[in-house]
């Protein structure tokens, strides 16, 4: 990593806000919404992961952003790179046929959905989200994606919490991004 993306990454690390307790006791929660709440953060956070992707996953065809906090980069970013933008969402918000994943996670449990219609086999799709904790979102929108045929060649969060391991919980290996590590 040179000197610049560090010192990027620093920059932004500093403005992101965490509050004690929320939403349950005994949860440090992490606030995105804090870092992109001034104008001149939100063009680096997307530069940075714009080029975290093209040094990373060049052969992207489709960035699967999931609900809520997902979503705030993956439109962005497909649109800047010129390529599909797929949501998977929280169950029973999406339309026509969907294929659904059970996950835990850090606070809780839930069901994850996608339209199968949007998949094409061996289309090599990118996860991105806000931040990994457990990895249980991200190993259940794997699993989503690979059951509809799709390739999954990684996934790029803004924050990682290492103590949580998620990393190793993610299957076969799937190469994970992330711009800010929090032990
Ligand atoms: O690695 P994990 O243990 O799965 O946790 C990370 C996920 O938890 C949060 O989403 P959450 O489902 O709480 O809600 P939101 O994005 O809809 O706000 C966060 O935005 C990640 O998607
Ligand atoms: N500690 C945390 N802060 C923000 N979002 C989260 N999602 C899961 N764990 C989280
Ligand atoms: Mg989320």
């Amino acid at each position: 990593m040179d000197n610049d993306f560090e010192n990027k990454i620093k920059e932004l690390k500093s403005k992101i806000q965490s509050y004690p307790d929320f939403p349950k006791q005994g949860i440090l929660f992490w606030d995105i919404f804090s870092e992109i709440s001034d104008g001149s953060t939100c063009k680096l956070l997307q530069s940075l992961l714009v080029q975290t992707i093209k040094q990373n996953f060049p052969e992207v065809e489709a960035v699967i952003g999931l609900e809520a906090r997902g979503f705030l980069f993956s439109f962005s970013l497909a649109a800047e790179l010129g390529i599909g933008c797929l949501p998977v969402r929280k169950k029973g918000k999406l339309p026509g046929v969907v294929e659904s994943f059970k996950y835990d996670l850090e606070y809780g449990s839930d069901i994850l959905e996608i339209q199968k219609n949007a998949i094409r086999p061996g289309l090599k799709c990118l996860i991105v989200d806000d931040l990994m904790a457990t990895g249980g979102s991200i190993t259940a929108t794997a699993n989503l994606l690979k059951t509809c045929g799709a390739e999954v060649i990684g996934c790029v969060v803004v924050m990682e919490l290492v103590t949580l391991n998620g990393r190793n919980n993610i299957p076969d290996g799937i190469p994970v991004c992330s711009l800010i590590k929090y032990d």
